[in-house]
């Protein structure tokens, strides 16, 4: 059985080459933009904001390619006042989403949803609890002068594993789940699949 990973996203490539999975990743080709319009539209919670466009990225796949095992995955950074904060489309968003963070805790769920042949057959929603210490606009700067071309194609505008580490005084939760995937359930899943030894 071959596994896609639905995801143009190299943190998750990363995660799943690093954990010796074998897949092969294909980018999902998904409106994202007007899923969310409706998903907001429609004023679901994070975590159901997560899978439904994690579950849109694995059937669109899964619908080209029944006879694999799909994987696809979202992450969405809620504030504490139910915000949910995208991408930054600029520096200057990224300043301002830095900012509304400062100082407090938000939320960033990683949705996985697995297709095969279509049909939606496994799933799992984690999050993780993100402190972020007060950060100084003198610090902003200098973070994004440094890793906005990074930080740019996540959503929090960080990547824990590498400057986005300063941002933080705790996080509770998974490391991988920050980076992009709940991988522990995925790798159980996946032995119970065959495509890992157990
Ligand atoms: N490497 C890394 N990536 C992060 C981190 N936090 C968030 N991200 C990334 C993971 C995802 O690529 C991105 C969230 O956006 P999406 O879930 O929509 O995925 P993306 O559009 O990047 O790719 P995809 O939709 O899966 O093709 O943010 C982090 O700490 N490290």
């Amino acid at each position: 059985m071959r596994l896609i990973l639905a995801s143009g996203s190299s943190g998750r490539r990363a995660m799943l080459e690093a954990a010796g999975v074998p897949f092969e990743a294909m980018a999902p080709g998904v409106d994202e933009e007007s899923a969310k319009a409706s998903l907001r539209a429609a004023g679901l919670a994070p975590r159901d904001f997560a899978d439904a466009l994690a579950e849109l990225k694995a059937l669109k796949v899964s619908n080209r390619d029944p006879g694999a095992l799909v994987l696809g995955c979202d992450s969405v950074v809620a504030l504490e006042d139910g915000t949910l904060l995208d991408k930054a489309e600029s520096k200057a968003q990224a300043a301002e989403h830095l900012r509304l963070m400062s100082g407090k805790r938000h939320h960033l769920y990683s949705a996985a949803v697995i297709a095969e042949a279509g049909e939606p057959v496994w799933r799992f929603v984690d999050r993780a609890a993100m402190y972020v210490r007060p950060l100084s606009d003198a610090f902003i700067d200098a973070y994004l002068d440094r890793e906005w071309d990074q930080a740019r194609w996540c959503v929090g505008v960080y990547r824990i594993e590498g400057p986005g580490a300063q941002l933080f005084s705790r996080i509770d939760g998974s490391h991988f789940t920050v980076i992009g995937l709940p991988l522990l359930p995925v790798l159980d899943y996946l032995r119970t699949r065959g495509i890992l030894a157990s």
